[in-house]
């Protein structure tokens, strides 16, 4: 496969993770909204015009070189963006049109067509798709230049995401791997400046969370920042149309999960105005029936202890509702852009690479049912193969949140060893209280001797500690699964329980010093 090849797998696979809402409503207006279509009729008469002014009407796609497209990237990135919902669907129409009409003028056109072409795709809220019907509508020539302006523009955004992201205060960077160091993952943290044994390097705050389904039967802890309840707060219960109860150790914590996922996944609440206009809620008792169905099966599916199902289904809401109220994004108790306010939790997990998952063939069924029930036409936007995909980035990258040394009252998990969901915890996944996922802390990489360890103080805000007295450039490493040697066990013994863990929760084959050292005992 070329890199480029890949690149454009990368974004079909991670289709999922672009703004669902806004196709919902594109998708259903296009469809059904008759000025919609004559606005599209408009705008194709305004492409003559354009044509006789265009100066790009030069080239065909064998020609043109990447520095040709850079410029007319860059021209693209300086034109004004439409700001409103309205307006992008104005301007997608008028660059499709254009496009067409510029095809049909022919191969000295190729190439302004695919600039039209590529600008709808900007616009359009899921690339994969109208890329999809670009391959079955337009000429091969001019599809190949759109993948290649997606393929420049991707490597440059990539790079440029990594450039400020960490923010400064974490006094890490994401930095690639030299080509020379073969294992392990292509992206790893890296110190800033130097820091003493103990000493925190970062607090980071989860993108998402999930309680450990026990912990949130008893109500004990808060379901959204997995705080112990103590009798001296002020805890709060929100009650779904299943039954199922989720307490919260505050207002600004009940207030946050309340609008971000729970009232879309739990309640057969309206969803917010800005939400409802998406679709066509019409609320008959058919369709509310449906979706306490759908909750209902997710609630007793996770019983099984699959956090990755249930975070799966928060990661959806959370954009749906992110898109709808721009304002919560600023708000602290918004996990999911609390530390980059640049980027949201799509801009984050499109980033991360997917692990090979293998959910139940029922499990895409019922989060699409899922889907379907809080917002009629949202399933179409999740594909199978996207779900598997969107899964597997978010049960590869978990971690788990444990307190002190861990608890040792979690249930053991009904699945078969090799269907478990394992998340990184220094203390194995059988300690903890719940799963979160991290923006930051993710990029850190398995060691068997880690120079750091993620620790929490009471909530699942994540601090990372350092070992020991790290230097500037230093590449942080923590354990992903208990490495500490056990009474009663051998170095052998204990480098075999530690490297089976690694393969089947993140199917990788450690090659650590201590592990290359322990062979040998
Ligand atoms: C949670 S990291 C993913 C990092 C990043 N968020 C991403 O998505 O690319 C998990 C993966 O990193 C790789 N990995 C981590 N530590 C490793 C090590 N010590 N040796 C080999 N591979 C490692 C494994 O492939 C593992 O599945």
């Amino acid at each position: 496969m070329t890199s480029r090849t890949g690149t454009i797998l990368t974004i079909a696979g991670v289709s999922v993770c672009g703004l669902i809402a806004y196709a919902v409503y594109f998708d259903f207006k296009r469809r059904t909204d008759s000025n919609f279509r004559k606005k599209l009729r408009e705008q194709k008469k305004r492409v003559d015009k354009s044509l006789a002014q265009s100066k790009e009407a030069s080239a065909t796609s064998n020609v043109v070189s990447d520095d040709e497209l850079r410029d007319a990237l860059k021209q693209i990135e300086s034109e004004p963006k439409p700001p409103t919902q309205e307006r992008r669907e104005h301007y997608f129409m008028s660059q499709v049109a254009m496009g067409e009409q510029l095809v049909a003028r022919g191969e000295t056109f190729h190439l302004p067509a695919a600039l039209s072409f590529y600008r709808a795709l900007l616009v359009y809220p899921s690339p994969p798709e109208l890329l999809g019907i670009y391959r079955k509508t337009v000429p091969e020539d001019v599809v190949k230049l759109v993948m290649r302006l997606l393929d420049l523009d991707l490597t440059t955004k990539i790079g440029a995401y990594y450039e400020v992201f960490p923010p400064k205060w974490a006094n890490v960077s994401i930095q690639s791997r030299p080509e020379t160091v073969t294992s392990g993952p292509e992206k790893v943290l890296v110190l800033n400046k130097d820091v003493a044994a103990g000493e925190v390097i970062y607090k980071e705050h989860p993108m998402l969370t999930c309680l450990d389904y026990d912990l949130q039967q008893a109500g004990t802890h808060c379901t959204h920042c997995l705080r112990e309840i103590q009798p001296s707060m002020e805890s709060f219960s929100l009650l779904s149309s299943n039954g199922a109860k989720s307490v919260f150790c505050s207002t600004p914590c009940q207030v946050a999960s309340k609008t971000q996922w729970h009232s879309l996944l739990l309640t057969l609440e309206p969803p917010m105005p800005a939400i409802r206009e998406l679709s066509v809620l019409t609320d008959t008792p058919a369709q509310l029936e449906a979706r306490r169905t759908a909750q209902a099966k997710l609630v007793a599916y996770l019983k099984d202890k699959r956090a990755g199902t249930m975070l799966v289904a928060k990661f959806i809401a959370r954009q749906l509702t992110a898109t709808a109220t721009e304002a919560t994004a600023k708000d602290p108790n918004d996990y999911a852009a609390p530390d980059s306010g640049e980027y949201r939790i799509e801009d984050h997990v499109e980033r991360w690479t997917t692990g090979p998952v293998n959910p139940p063939s029922d499990e895409y069924a019922l989060i699409s049912a899922l889907l379907q029930g809080t917002l009629p036409g949202l399933e179409q936007f999740l594909t199978e193969e996207s779900h598997k995909s969107l899964l597997g980035k978010i049960v590869f990258n978990a971690f788990g949140v444990y307190y002190g040394g861990g608890r040792d009252n979690r249930p053991p998990s009904p699945l078969r060893p090799e269907d478990g969901e394992l998340t990184r915890t220094p203390h194995g996944t059988a300690r903890q209280v719940g799963t979160a996922l991290y923006s930051i802390s993710t990029y850190l990489p398995h060691s068997c001797t880690p120079n750091a360890r993620p620790t929490f103080s009471g909530t699942a805000e994540l601090h990372l500690i350092a070992n020991k007295d790290l230097k500037k450039g230093d590449e942080l490493s923590i354990a992903y699964v208990d490495v500490e040697q056990r009474a009663g066990e051998s170095s052998m013994e204990c480098r075999l329980r530690r490297r089976k863990e690694l393969a089947r929760g993140w199917k990788f084959p450690c090659e650590c010093p201590r592990c290359v050292m322990d062979a040998f005992e």
